[in-house]
């Protein structure tokens, strides 16, 4: 692993490193937020971050305002890129913002020329937690949360792999991809047109469908000015299906917060401490 930068916030340190996937057979980039508390010599538990399109691990760190909050509760959080990226990594055929880097979804693509580098759904169960406990004073108990696009990998991560995760949070999550432009654009283009190998990827279906191992707390923050909401985001159709399927969600809409990190950096503190909650618990 190669260090990028590092800078002293709130006690702990940001350090973004680039290192060498497997999976997704190019360098990929990171973001780590150590609390001070590993100054202690403890080992402290890790709430994964999945950004949004557009996104790379930068946005989150520099935006979201966390750094208090997780030293308070000390709790690592990483933020990983949103996509593969660099020579030879497919992108959209017209440089679309939605697609290709910036874009990866969180899927594991199977579709040509996507198939070699799109495997984001690896990196982020697989690879990168294995590389952030063999680098870092990190315990094995780890959360996740993300926003929008993120939101989606967040829901279906921690859904998919319950055993894995202590706690599920998400900010404005696409939550039924295979119902939304954004999500069938993606869907198709790294999975191909057999819808049924979607399914996988959408929150919504996977709360439809599975009778769980483990039922992870999850709470998600939606604002109601967000100008995604009808279109992509679609909060209600998850909230039926977990009604439907008697699984407790917590949700909350609020008045006036639109899809930007201003309303991200409103709410953080109450996440990190629901993920506190589950991370912390003996
Ligand atoms: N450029 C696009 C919108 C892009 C956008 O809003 N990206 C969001 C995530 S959207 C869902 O995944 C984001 O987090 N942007 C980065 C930031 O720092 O704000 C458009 O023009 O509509």
């Amino acid at each position: 692993m190669e260090l990028i930068s590092e800078n002293r916030v709130f006690g702990g340190w940001h350090k973004r490193y680039k290192h060498a996937s497997q999976v997704n057979n190019c360098d990929m980039t990171f973001a780590v937020y150590l609390p001070e508390q590993i100054e202690h010599g403890k080992k402290v538990p890790v709430l994964y971050w999945l950004s949004g399109l557009t996104c790379n691990d930068e946005n989150f760190m520099q935006k979201a305002g966390v750094f208090k909050y997780a030293t308070d509760h000390g709790i690592a959080i990483v933020a990983p890129d949103t996509s593969p990226r660099g020579e030879g990594v497919a992108d959209d055929p017209d440089g679309a913002y939605d697609f290709g880097l910036g874009a990866g979804f969180y899927v594991n693509a199977t579709e040509a020329p996507f198939a070699r580098h799109y495997n984001m759904y690896d990196y982020i169960t697989k690879e990168l937690p294995s590389l952030i406990e063999e680098h870092f004073p990190t315990s094995s108990k780890k959360s996740i949360s993300g926003h929008s696009m993120g939101g989606h990998g967040a829901l279906t991560i921690g859904l998919r792999n319950s055993l894995a995760y202590e706690s599920i949070s998400a900010f404005a999550p696409i939550v039924n991809p295979i119902d939304c432009p954004w999500g069938q654009k993606a869907l198709s283009g790294y999975l191909g047109t057999n819808k049924s190998a979607w399914l996988e990827y959408d929150a919504t279906e996977l709360m439809k469908a599975t009778a769980y191992a483990r039922k992870l707390p999850i709470k998600i923050d939606q604002g109601n000015a967000d100008q995604f909401l009808e279109a992509q985001l679609k909060p209600a159709h998850f909230l039926e299906a977990a009604k439907k399927n008697g699984y407790d969600v917590e949700f909350e809409s609020h008045e006036g917060y639109d899809h930007s990190y201003f309303f991200i950096s409103s709410f953080i503190e109450q996440h990190i401490a629901f993920h506190a909650m589950c991370l912390n618990e003996k």
